[in-house]
C-alpha cells in the first residue's frame, strides 16, 4: 500500500528505571514578574508588556513600520491589538493579527474576545481556511498568513485593513514570506495613491531583528522587556540515540513525580510517530500502580479534524493529567491552560528541497534538528500561567550546535505554486519580486518552466503572464499539477473520481498499519487492491468506505482511519464546491479507470518514470534511477511505465503512490515536453 508502515513502537518503558536522568542545568529564560493572576483583567495588567503601555501605544501611533521583539508571553499577540483598539489607531478599518496556524489563529481570537467580554465574531473574529468567524463590526481579525494572501488576491492595496500585524515573523513559512511582499507593495501603493495609509507592524520573540527592520524600510526595533514566569530549562547528560524513547521515559519521570495538575506538551515530528507514542503511554499508564493518576493523551497534528484539534485547549478531568503530543503546530503563539512541562525532542519534519539531484518537481519531507528559535519557541510554551520547564532531549552542545534560524521555506521548496500565487495576485515582474531572503534565480526559472509545461503560464517580451487555464489552477489550493489534473478531468469525463484521489493525497493517510497485525491488515486489504496501482487501490477503499456510510466498525476492521478519511470528504467538498463555481462538468467514469488513469497521466506526466531492462527505473524529468517503494501495490507487478505522486529519499530513491499508465498517453500529454527530454537523453 502507499503508505509507510508505522515506525516501530517505542521500546517498552519499565516504571522505576528511569532512561536517563535529566542534568539540573537550568537555561536562560528568567521571570521578571511573580505571581499567578486572578481574574483576567488583573492577568492582561501583570503582562511584562503592560507597564510599557503608554510607550507602546505612542509608537504604535507615530510609526507605520516597527518590529517588536519580546519574550515568549511578553503579551506582544493579545495585547498589542487591543492597544491599537484602545487607543482608537487605526479604527477605520480593520485590525488584521496573521499567524502561521489555524489553531493559534482561532484560540487566540478565543483569548482577546474573552478579554474585551465580547462574543467570538462581533468585535474579534478570525478567519482560516474553511471558516470564517467574522461579522461587520469585527475589528480585530486574527487570521491565517494564508488566508491573508487569498484576500490580497481580490484586493490587492488590502484596503480593508489600516493595520496589518505580521505575527511569529520568524517562522518564515512560504506564505508568511510571499505575505511580506504583498503587504510591503500594498503600503507603498497605498501612499503613492494618497489611500488611507496602511500600518505594518512584524512581531517575534525570536528573530533576526536586522533582516526584518531592513525589509520594511529600515523599520525601528522595539525591544519589550521581560519575562512573566520563569522557565527551567534541562538538558540530558548523553545524546539520545533513540528520542521517542527518551520522550516516553520523560513523561513517565515526570508523571510518576509531579502533581497531576501539571500537564505536558511533547513535541514530536509527525502524525503515525504521534498516534504510536498515545497507544504506547495510554497501555503503560493502564498497568501503573493506583498512586499514580491517571493520564489523558490528546495527539495534536495539522491533518487533524480542526474540532479534534481544539480538544487539547480542554481540561482533563479532574484528577488526571493531560499529556498533549503534538508536532510543530503548537510551538508559536498558543497557550495552553495547565502546561507546566514542555519536552522537546528536538526534531521536526519539514520540507527538504534537493536542486542538486535535479529532482526539482519534489520537495522531500525529511526529519530534522529544530533550530534554536524553534528550540526556545517550544520552551515557551511551559511557563505561561505560572512557572514551568522545559526537557530538552539533548545536550546543551548539541543545543550550542543547533542552526540559529530555520531556513526559510522558500528556499527549500518548490516555487511552483508561489510563482502561480504571484501572478494571481497580479505581481507584474514574479521574477524579482521582493522577496525578503531570495530563493536562487535558477528555482524561480524551472518554477516558471514547470508552469509553462502545464500551460499556466507564457512568456511574452519577457513578461511572465497567466494563461486562461493558469488562472483557473490559482483558484484550487492545490499544488499545481493537481489542479491542472483535476481541470482536464471533465476532458476524460472522471472528474468525481480524480476528486476523490485527489483528497485522499492531500490527507496524511487514510490507512491505519499496526505492525503487530500485518497479516491481518495484508488480508483485509487484498479486496481493495487493484492491478491498476495505489491510486485506483485508494478509490476502492473510499467507495466501499462510502457504501458503508463511513461505518465505524467497517473502519476498524479494514484498518482505516475514520478521522482521516472524514477530513478527506471535507477536502472534496471543498474542491468540489470550487470546480461547480467553475462551471466544470462533474461527471463519473464509474468503472471505467482507464479514463481516471489518462487523466492522471495527462496531468503528472512530469512524475513519469520507465522501467528499464534491468529492472530498474528512470525518471523521465531528470533521469535519475528511481524505484517502486516497497508499500505499493504495483512492487511485484513492474509495469513498463508509472507516474507517480511523490519521491521519498532513505536509502534509494523511491516512488510513493504509483499509477500504472500507457507510454502513449505520456506522450499525448506533452509531445514537445517529452521530445526535448527525449534530445537531451542522446546530447
Ligand atoms: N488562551 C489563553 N488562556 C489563558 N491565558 C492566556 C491565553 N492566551 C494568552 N494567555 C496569557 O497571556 C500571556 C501572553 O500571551 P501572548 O500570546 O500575548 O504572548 P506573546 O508575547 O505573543 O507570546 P508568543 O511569542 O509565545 O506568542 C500568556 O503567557 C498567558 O499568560
Amino acid at each position: 500500500m502507499p503508505h509507510d508502515p508505522d515506525p516501530p513502537p517505542a521500546k517498552r518503558f519499565k516504571p522505576g528505571s528511569p532512561f536517563f536522568r535529566l542534568d539540573k542545568k537550568p537555561g536562560m529564560l528568567l521571570p521578571r514578574v511573580g505571581h499567578a493572576p486572578v481574574s483576567v483583567d488583573a492577568q492582561r495588567r501583570q503582562l511584562p508588556i503592560y507597564p510599557s503601555r503608554t510607550q507602546v501605544i505612542n509608537q504604535l501611533r507615530q510609526l507605520h513600520n516597527a518590529v517588536f521583539i519580546g519574550e515568549t508571553g511578553s503579551g506582544k499577540t493579545t495585547q498589542i491589538p487591543q492597544y491599537l483598539y484602545e487607543a482608537g489607531i487605526g479604527r477605520q478599518g480593520v485590525i488584521a493579527i496573521t499567524q502561521p496556524r489555524r489553531v493559534a489563529a482561532i484560540s487566540l481570537a478565543g483569548r482577546v474576545a474573552e478579554e474585551k467580554r465580547v462574543q467570538l465574531g462581533k468585535l474579534v473574529g478570525y478567519t482560516v481556511r474553511f471558516e470564517d468567524v467574522t461579522s461587520s463590526e469585527t475589528k480585530l481579525k486574527f487570521m491565517t498568513d494564508g488566508m491573508l494572501l487569498r484576500e490580497a488576491i481580490g484586493d490587492p492595496l488590502l484596503l480593508r485593513y489600516t493595520v496589518v500585524i505580521l505575527d511569529e515573523a520568524h517562522e518564515r513559512t512560504v506564505h508568511t514570506d510571499v505575505l511580506f511582499g504583498v503587504v510591503k507593495a500594498a503600503q507603498r501603493k497605498r501612499t503613492e495613491q494618497n489611500k488611507i495609509p496602511l500600518k505594518v507592524f512584524v512581531m517575534s520573540a525570536t528573530m533576526d531583528v536586522d533582516l526584518f527592520s531592513q525589509y520594511f524600510n529600515k523599520s525601528p526595533v522595539l525591544y519589550l522587556e521581560g519575562r512573566q514566569h520563569p522557565i527551567q530549562i534541562y538538558y540530558t547528560k548523553q545524546p539520545q540515540s533513540d528520542y521517542l524513547q527518551a520522550a516516553l521515559v520523560s513523561i513517565f519521570q515526570i508523571h510518576q513525580e509531579a502533581p497531576p495538575s501539571h500537564d505536558i506538551l511533547v513535541f514530536m515530528t509527525g502524525q503515525e510517530e504521534i498516534e504510536a507514542l498515545a497507544r504506547t503511554c495510554r497501555d503503560i499508564s493502564k498497568h501503573l500502580p493506583e498512586t499514580c493518576a491517571p493520564m489523558t493523551v490528546v495527539p495534536l497534528y495539522a491533518s487533524l479534524p480542526p474540532t479534534q484539534q481544539l480538544r487539547v485547549f480542554q481540561p482533563a478531568p479532574k484528577g488526571s493529567r493531560k499529556v498533549i503530543l503534538s508536532t510543530n503546530i503548537a510551538e508559536t503563539s498558543i497557550t495552553i491552560s495547565g502546561i507546566k512541562y514542555v519536552i522537546d525532542t528536538g526534531m521536526v519534519k519539514a520540507k527538504r528541497y534537493n536542486p542538486e539531484s535535479g529532482l526539482e518537481v519534489l520537495a522531500v519531507l525529511a526529519v530534522q534538528r529544530v533550530s534554536k528559535a524553534q528550540a526556545w519557541q517550544r520552551a515557551g510554551r511551559a511557563g505561561r500561567e505560572d512557572a514551568g520547564s522545559c526537557y530538552r532531549l539533548y545536550t546543551e552542545d548539541e543545543f550550542d550546535n543547533l542552526a540559529n534560524m530555520t531556513v526559510p521555506e522558500i528556499q527549500r521548496c518548490n516555487l511552483a505554486s508561489v510563482v502561480l500565487q504571484l501572478l494571481a495576485l497580479g505581481v507584474p515582474d514574479v521574477l524579482n519580486f521582493d522577496f525578503m531572503s531570495k530563493p536562487s534565480p535558477e528555482s524561480m526559472r524551472t518554477a516558471v518552466d514547470q508552469l509553462s509545461i502545464l500551460g499556466a503560464v507564457e512568456r511574452k517580451d519577457d513578461q511572465v503572464l497567466l494563461t486562461p487555464m493558469g488562472k483557473k489552477m490559482a483558484c484550487f489550493p492545490l499544488e499545481p499539477r493537481f489542479s491542472k489534473t483535476l481541470l482536464i478531468s471533465p476532458e476524460f469525463c472522471c472528474t468525481e473520481e480524480v476528486l476523490t484521489i485527489i483528497s485522499l493525497l492531500s490527507v496524511d493517510s487514510v490507512l491505519y498499519n499496526p505492525p503487530a497485525r500485518r497479516d491481518d491488515v495484508l488480508a483485509a486489504r487484498k479486496k481493495f487492491i487493484s492491478s491498476e496501482g495505489d491510486h485506483m487501490t485508494l478509490l476502492n477503499i473510499y467507495r466501499a468506505f462510502r457504501k458503508v456510510s463511513g461505518n465505524k466498525e467497517w473502519c476498524r476492521e479494514n484498518f482505516v482511519n475514520s478521522r482521516n478519511m472524514g477530513l478527506v470528504l471535507e477536502v472534496r467538498s471543498q474542491l468540489r464546491d470550487i470546480c461547480i463555481k467553475l462551471n466544470m462538468k462533474l461527471e463519473s467514469s464509474l468503472s471505467d479507470l482507464a479514463n481516471v488513469r489518462r487523466c492522471l497521466a495527462h496531468g503528472l506526466f512530469m512524475n513519469a518514470a520507465e522501467l528499464h531492462l534491468d529492472g530498474s527505473y528512470v525518471a523521465l524529468d531528470t533521469h535519475q534511477t528511481v524505484s517502486i517503494h516497497p508499500s505499493s501495490v504495483l512492487f511485484q507487478a513492474k509495469p513498463a511505465y508509472v507516474v507517480f505522486n511523490e519521491l521519498l529519499h532513505t536509502s534509494r530513491c523511491y516512488m510513493r503512490d504509483l499509477c500504472l499508465v500507457d507510454a502513449d498517453w505520456l506522450h499525448e500529454a506533452a509531445p514537445e515536453y517529452f521530445r526535448r527530454k527525449l534530445r537531451a537523453t542522446k546530447s
